[in-house]
């Protein structure tokens, strides 16, 4: 089955005769829906409830997969619910006590008075912050909604969602507590004073979603000033999962990347990072184009060469990376045979793996799988637990070779679920970090 990109629950009531959930499965199949859980939620003398879930291409596609099922007789569809919505009912995320208060006795450990004394320790010697409270374990996800995803600036509230699921990550992965910070200004002094007040609470800060060019210099800016980690995952995160994904094309291709020529569409955050990472680990020649003639002075800044249309990128390079946000901008005759295709947007990239691969390409991936989770967590995770107190180059290419260390020959990327990668990530983060 090819990934699809709708899912939905379908509530159909089915006559009770032997058969009908067979003509039903064909109806949503002829119509292009794939069928994933079916559960049966009541049984009756006449009628059947089902609960079946459906993925679908495109919301038209699941409009007709509706027709089919309301063009049978007998059958009646109740409802749709969408279970992506449903997931997020009440928020992904929420802060527990890791101690349970149940006498009074609890109560003055946990509280007054007990606490005073934890207090005054800290106090005294403020290194005790680190054993006797959370909060180096804690990392501050920290947006001010103006590059969601490829959604653009829709404000730092409509961009909860994609911070809270950071912080979701951070949990099940690496056992950091996530904090979603949303901060109601752009003015990167602004953002500078307000990171720098709260980052006594944290023991590392993630920036997330932060729109270029103003990126930049907040990131320069919190590093050189603060004393705890800080990066800007769409930058270095992304990075690092973008060269480890190109490593292991090029070793399955036994081409090497440091001849390649690399071509990049969009020089965001995202693309800038990914050229000044590729450039420091040896890759010749990176070309790449942007609307905006400023990103492109910047890549040439960094050692890239500035194209002018997407069409000569696309004819001069063996490695294309699209970091835009515009779904589709890369069609299919655009590609060139044995290319490798990476359209890393999100939540729709530049052009479907699928359809590139038809078109040619050697290898072909969008920002599903290449995508900054495989990375954000084990160098969070490495960081802290080497109390280094920033992140340097060595440790994100550390990371990176590490990803493509765990990815089987013949994938771009290891599975995000599998949880040697972010072991591994840590390992060899912990290992060249940098000690406070
Ligand atoms: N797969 C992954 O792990 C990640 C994917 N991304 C994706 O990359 C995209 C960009 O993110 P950021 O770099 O943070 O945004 P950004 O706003 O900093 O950069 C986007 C850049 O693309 C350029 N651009 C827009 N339309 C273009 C076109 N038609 N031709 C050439 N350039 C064009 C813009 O001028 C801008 O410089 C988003 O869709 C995001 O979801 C970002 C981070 C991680
Ligand atoms: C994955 C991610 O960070 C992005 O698309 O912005
Ligand atoms: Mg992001």
């Amino acid at each position: 089955m090819t990934e699809k990109h709708i899912t939905r629950t379908l509530i159909v009531q089915i006559p009770s005769t032997p058969g009908n959930l067979g003509k039903l499965a064909t109806a949503i199949g002829l119509a292009g829906g794939d069928i994933g859980e079916i559960e049966t939620t009541q049984i009756g003398p006449t009628w059947t409830i089902r609960h079946i879930t459906i993925h679908c291409d495109s919301e038209e596609q699941f409009d007709t997969v509706q027709d089919a099922i309301r063009q049978l007789p007998g059958f009646q569809l109740q409802a749709v619910s969408d279970d992506v919505l449903q997931a997020h009912e009440g928020g992904k995320i929420h802060m527990k006590s890791r101690i349970d208060v149940r006498s009074l006795g609890d109560l003055r450990r946990v509280y007054t008075p007990g606490v005073a004394n934890v207090c005054r320790l800290i106090q005294k010697e403020p290194e005790k912050a680190r054993i006797y409270t959370g909060i180096s374990n804690t990392v501050a996800i920290v947006t001010d909604g103006t590059a969601i995803l490829g959604l653009g600036d829709i404000g730092p509230v409509a961009g909860m969602p994609v911070m809270e699921g950071k912080a979701a990550l951070f949990d099940q992965f690496v056992d950091i507590s996530g904090v979603p910070i949303l901060l109601d200004s752009q003015d990167p002094d602004e953002i500078v004073r307000t990171v720098k007040n709260i980052a006594p609470g944290f023991g590392a800060i993630l920036l997330e979603d932060i729109g270029s060019p103003h990126c930049f210099e907040v990131e320069e800016r919190l590093k050189a000033e603060l004393d705890i980690p800080v990066m800007h995952d769409d930058q270095h995160g992304t990075a690092v999962v973008t060269l480890a994904a190109v490593i292991s094309a090029c070793k399955s291709s036994r081409v090497d990347l440091k001849d390649s020529v690399v071509g990049q569409i969009g020089l965001g955050a995202a693309g800038l990072a990914i050229c000044r990472m590729f450039k420091a680990y040896g890759v010749n020649e990176v070309k790449g184009t942007d609307l905006s003639p400023e990103a492109k002075a910047r890549l040439q800044q960094y050692g890239g060469t500035p194209v002018d249309s997407l069409e000569e990128l696309m004819n001069t390079c063996d490695i294309i990376i699209a970091t835009t946000g515009v779904p589709g901008l890369i069609k299919p005759e655009m590609v060139r045979k044995d290319q490798v295709i990476l359209s890393l947007s999100n939540p729709n990239p530049e052009i479907d793996p699928e359809e590139a691969m038809k078109a040619g390409a050697a290898y072909a991936a969008d920002g599903r799988s290449v995508n900054n989770v495989l990375g954000f967590p084990g160098i969070f995770r490495g960081a802290l637990n080497a109390r280094a107190n920033r992140i340097t180059h060595e440790m994100l290419t550390a990371a990176a070779e590490a990803i493509a260390d765990s990815t089987k020959p013949g994938d771009l990327v290891p599975h995000p679920l599998d949880p040697r990668v972010h072991e591994k990530v840590i390992q060899a983060v912990e290992a060249v970090a940098v000690e406070k």
